[in-house]
Parts: C-alpha cells; sequence; structure tokens
C-alpha cells in the first residue's frame, strides 16, 4: 500500500517537475471527460421521460444534452493523450537519466557484478517506458475514481441499495491484485533464463561472436538454448498470466450477478408504478457503466501496481547506491607522491553474493617506485587483486595501506585520478581517436600534447599512422566513416588511453598486452617498465602488470605468484628461480615451450 502510494505521488511530483501546464491541462480534458459519462445516463432519463410526457422542447434540449456529454466523454481522453504523450517523453529521459546516473554513481564494482542487481536493473529498463507513461494512469485512477464516485451519488439518490452495485466491483479489483502480485512473481523467478535469452540473442547479432560460431558450427546449439531459454521464461508468466485471467474472470462474474440483480429490481419497481422508465434507463445506463468502470478500475489497479512496483525498484536503486558507500568516511587526501609504497596485511576476499573466499590472507608490502609482476594460473586472483588496489571492493577482512594510510580512509575518486590502467576486456569506445584516447584523462582529452605523447608511450604511432585522418579519424561502426580496427589494433589504442595519466601513483597493466605477440608485448614492457621506473623515481609510483608470459614478467623488481587465493612465493627473478618452486617450475615449462 505504501508503495502503491509512493508511486502515485511519486509519478504526480515528477510530472508536476517536468511540466506542471501539461499536466494540469490533461487532468482537466481526463476529468471532463471522465464525468461527462455519468452525465449521459441521467440526460437520458430526462430525454424519455420529456418524451414520454410528450414534452418535445425539453426532449430536445435533453437530447441535445447527451449529444453534448457523449462527445465529450468520447473524445477528451483522446486530447489528453497528445499532452500524455509528451509528458511520458520528458518523464522517461528523466527516469533513463537517473537510472544511468544511480548505475554510474556507484563507487565500487560490487552492484554491477551482483545478480539480483542484475535482475532488477533488467526489470527496471524493460519497464522504463511503463513508468513514464504512469501519469496516464494515475490520472485514468484518480478521474475514474471521480466517475465512480459519481455514479454512485446517482444511484444512491434512486435508490440507496442500487449502492451495493459498485461492491459487487470489488471481487474483480482483489481478483486482479492477487494475479498481478503473481506474475510479478512469475517476472522475478525467470529473470535469468530472460538475461540468458538476451545473451544468446546479442551472440547471433554480434559480429565479434559471429566467427566462432560459424567456425565451431554453434547456429543450432545457440538457437536451441535460446528457444529453451525463452521457453524457461514463457511457461511460467503464460502460468502466472493464465491464472490472473481466471481470476479476473470469476471477478467479473461476481459483478455480472450484481449488475442483474440491480436491473431486476428496478425494471419490477418500475411496472408497479414506484419508478418512472427514465429511471429504469438511467439505472441500466449507469450499471452498463459500472461494469466499464470496474474493468476500468482493475487494468488500472494493475497499471498503478505494476508503477508502483517499478518505482519501487527506482527506490531500491537508490537505497542500494546509498547503502553502497563505505562505513569508513574518507579524511585523507590523495598522497602527491608515494614515499613508502602499498601494504595488504592479512587481506582476503569474497565476491558479493558467494560464499568463497578468492583472495585468502594477501599480506605483501610493494615497495614505493617498485614494478611488480603479478603471474598465477587462470581464476588465482590476479585481477581481483588488481580490483582491490583500485578500490573497486574493499577486502572482506584485512588492510591495504597506502604510505601507511587505510586506503578506505583516502578518497576513491581521487585515488582513481592517480592511478592509470589497462585491461585485457578494455573498452572499444567509438569515438573519434583523439577522444577514444584522451577519455584516458578526461581534463586533457583534447590537449593536442598529451594525446600524441600518450599514443608515443604506448607505442601506438604506427596504429594512429595507418588511420586515414590520423587522430581526427572516427573509430568503430557507430560511425559511417567509422575505421573498423583489429583486436590488436584496438588494444593499443586502449594502451594508449592507460598512458594519458602521466605521473600516476599506480599504473595497472592487466592483461593489456594479451592480444599482442610476445615479442612485440616484451618491448611494449621494457618500455614502460623503463619510463615507469623513471616516473617511480620522481613519484613513487607503483607498476603493476599481469601477465602469463613469464619472459615479460622476469624484468619486474617484484614478482608475485598467486595460486589458489595466496601469495605462494614473491620475490625478484634471480629470487624465485634460486628457490627452485612454483615459479621456477613455471618459467622453466614456459621457456622449454618456447623453445
Ligand atoms: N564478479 C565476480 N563474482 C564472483 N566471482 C568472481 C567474479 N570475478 C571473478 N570471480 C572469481 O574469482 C576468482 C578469481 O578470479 P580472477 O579474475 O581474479 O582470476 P585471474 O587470476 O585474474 O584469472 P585469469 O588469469 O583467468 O584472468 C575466480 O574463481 C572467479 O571465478
Amino acid at each position: 500500500m505504501r508503495d502503491l502510494w509512493l508511486g502515485i505521488t511519486g509519478v504526480l511530483g515528477s510530472s508536476w517537475r517536468a511540466s506542471r501546464g501539461r499536466l494540469l491541462i490533461s487532468a482537466f480534458l481526463m476529468l471532463l471527460g471522465n464525468v461527462s459519462a455519468p452525465l449521459i445516463a441521467v440526460f437520458l432519463a430526462v430525454t424519455t421521460d420529456a418524451a414520454l410526457a410528450r414534452d418535445t422542447s425539453a426532449a430536445v434540449w435533453a437530447a441535445a444534452a447527451v449529444a453534448v456529454v457523449a462527445l465529450l466523454s468520447l473524445t477528451m481522453e483522446h486530447f489528453a493523450h497528445i499532452f500524455f504523450f509528451e509528458l511520458a517523453d520528458l518523464h522517461h529521459l528523466r527516469i533513463e537519466r537517473e537510472i544511468g546516473d544511480l548505475a554510474h554513481g556507484t563507487a565500487g564494482l560490487d552492484q554491477h557484478e551482483r545478480q539480483d542487481y542484475a535482475d532488477r536493473m533488467e526489470l527496471l529498463r524493460k519497464e522504463s517506458w511503463e513508468v513514464a507513461a504512469g501519469v496516464q494512469t494515475v490520472l485514468t485512477a484518480i478521474t475514474l475514481s471521480v466517475q465512480i464516485a459519481l455514479t454512485g451519488v446517482l444511484l444512491a439518490r434512486l435508490e440507496p441499495w442500487l449502492l451495493l452495485l459498485p461492491l459487487f466491483a470489488v471481487p474483480p479489483l482483489i481478483a486482479g491484485r492477487i494475479g498481478e502480485a503473481r506474475l510479478e512473481r512469475a517476472e522475478l523467478a525467470t529473470a535469468e533464463s530472460r538475461r540468458l535469452g538476451w545473451h544468446l540473442l546479442e551472440l547471433a547479432v554480434s559480429p565479434a561472436a559471429a566467427k566462432e560460431i560459424r567456425l565451431f558450427g554453434l547456429q543450432r546449439t545457440l538457437r536451441e538454448r535460446q528457444a529453451a531459454a525463452r521457453r524457461r521464461e514463457e511457461i511460467p508468466l503464460r502460468r502466472a498470466e493464465l491464472a490472473g485471467l481466471g481470476l479476473r474472470l470469476a471477478g467479473q462474474l461476481i459483478f455480472a450477478v450484481g449488475y442483474v440483480a440491480a436491473v431486476v429490481f428496478v425494471v419490477r419497481s418500475a411496472i408497479t408504478g414506484e419508478r418512472s422508465v427514465g429511471d429504469v434507463v438511467l439505472v441500466i445506463t449507469l450499471a452498463v457503466q459500472t461494469n466499464a468502470q470496474a474493468a476500468g478500475a482493475v487494468a488500472v489497479a494493475g497499471a498503478l501496481q505494476r508503477n508502483a512496483r517499478a518505482l519501487a525498484r527506482v527506490r531500491w536503486l537508490r537505497r542500494e547506491s546509498a547503502g553502497s558507500a563505505d562505513p569508513v568516511v574518507p579524511d585523507h587526501p590523495v598522497p602527491a607522491t608515494l614515499r613508502d609504497g602499498i601494504t595488504l596485511e592479512g587481506v582476503a576476499f569474497r565476491y558479493p553474493g558467494t560464499d568463497t573466499d578468492v583472495l585468502r590472507d594477501v599480506t605483501v608490502r610493494i615497495p614505493a617506485g617498485a614494478t611488480v609482476a603479478v603471474v598465477g594460473d587462470n581464476g588465482a586472483g590476479k585481477s581481483t587483486l588488481v580490483k582491490l588496489l583500485c578500490r573497486f571492493y574493499r577486502p572482506t577482512a584485512g588492510t591495504i595501506s597506502v604510505d601507511g594510510v587505510d586506503l578506505r580512509r583516502i578518497d576513491p575518486q581521487g585515488w582513481r585520478e592517480r592511478i592509470a590502467a589497462g585491461f585485457q576486456d578494455f573498452v572499444k569506445l567509438d569515438a573519434p581517436a583523439r577522444e577514444s584516447i584522451g577519455v584516458g584523462d578526461l581534463p586533457r582529452i583534447a590537449d593536442p600534447v598529451a594525446v600524441p605523447a600518450a599514443v608515443h608511450r604506448a607505442d601506438a604511432q604506427v596504429v594512429v599512422d595507418r588511420l586515414p585522418n590520423g587522430l581526427e579519424s572516427h573509430l568503430g561502426k557507430s560511425y559511417e566513416d567509422g575505421e573498423e580496427l583489429s583486436g590488436g589494433q584496438w588494444q593499443r589504442v586502449a594502451l594508449s588511453r592507460a598512458m594519458m595519466r602521466d605521473e600516476p601513483l599506480l599504473l595497472l597493466l592487466d592483461e593489456p598486452t594479451a592480444a599482442l605477440d610476445p615479442l612485440t608485448e616484451h618491448a611494449l614492457f621494457e618500455r614502460y617498465a623503463r619510463s615507469a621506473r623513471e616516473v617511480g623515481g620522481r613519484t613513487g609510483g607503483i607498476t603493476v602488470l599481469v601477465s602469463h608470459r613469464f619472459s615479460t614478467v622476469r624484468m619486474a623488481d617484484l614478482i608475485l605468484v598467486v595460486a589458489d587465493g595466496r601469495i605462494a612465493e614473491a620475490g625478484s627473478h634471480q629470487e624465485l628461480m634460486a628457490r627452485n618452486g612454483l615459479y621456477a617450475e613455471l618459467f622453466m615449462l614456459q621457456a622449454a615451450a618456447y623453445r
């Protein structure tokens, strides 16, 4: 009930802020149309009695009034629609902006990688137009209530017993509500299959996936899986819809019993002469309208509930975004330079909504100015470590400190502004090349010196030289004249982006060179390491490289071998080789493979 109320006030408040003129005009038109409907019955009754009394003039005037109110009743809602559409557009924009703001507004990644968040986001995106059109639902509900009240007064004036007639409209309403609740439960329960279905459809139309799909002959399998996912979604949904339909039908039958009883009651009193024929016409017309009102009320109650639920999801999103804030308030500025370095002490981490620690008891000191390589098997926890350093997540146990200050006490936004990063799953940003690179340091996005310098540092000049208009060329298929780059070329663009911040405290390279050949990766990393040491000498900045290629990582000052969520070994290449442990074994294996 509270959600319903908050939904109604939320929609009205938001429409008022979006355009109070349009809201008032559409409310007036809706009210005029809705009040006119019961007046048709009143003027019809007057027309009938005047005709039977042979009062031609009164009959003509009353008939004219019937025509006018019938016209108003039929047309006003259509005129109101013009304003509804405009309001819905404005409202939709606001909602999309808010969803975008809230989704972008969280400091970490915990929501984005959570299943229930993804489910609700999916529903919210689906419903955003319905919420936008909510103002029509709310105004229909309000003006329909006025119409029902007026009908009630007219019936009560004739015979108070007839007031029971609208009461018969209650069972269809309740039945509608139960049906809606069932449907929502089914929607939530099938969200996973819906997502899977969409994912498979996206794969079918994605150029990136087309190669593997054709090569491995996956078309049929994927189509079957998509159909199965759709079936898994559709069967419970259809069942819930059918159950809702049955409930509504039962409710309407109860109403029909009341309707027939009311008509029989009035016709009998007309036969005995207690009432006029006009009264019979009045009741029959109003009773028909009551039926339509009940059906309208059921539909509008369902729409109000969907609207309320969607707005409750927006409120949930707001709470989640607010709740994701770390209870530890950042009260420390980001250091200008690193003196001591970054220390991890007893760090453990478990992804939200899961029950296993993917990092355990990680204790390590990364000295200021150092170049650190992180190696380990797939799924060992390397990228998770990088995400913790970016402060996308908070450790579930232990602390990460920067020059002795807990990272949680350092402003996350400020900290990230001092991080430069390149990831394996980098963004292919469709934009002019200059911007696709320049966003790596937004204040210098169009800087005529910084962007080419970043390209140079990433050794990506060869990519830019091949573009028809150099840095001004459009990249990506969103543009008609956009250049589609190869995987390795996109990677160099992403690396240039990572190089935009020229004095970072932390340079994170999480397999950003995986699409490049080992020799190029080696040469690139040597170059980064040299320039990182230079920068590190001035600022104490740390470079962290995640790579599976041991030939590349051997030059790092410190190598961390991650195995099963723990730091299994730590030291320089020489130290680890002398130790003859896991690192030495993996290094020898890879070296033998390359020989
Ligand atoms: N968002 C997530 N939610 C839940 N579990 C996750 C998430 N991301 C990663 N994991 C799990 O955490 C573990 C470590 O993953 P991580 O990506 O850190 O490994 P990695 O060492 O970087 O692997 P790779 O070399 O394959 O990139 C894996 O078991 C993975 O399944």
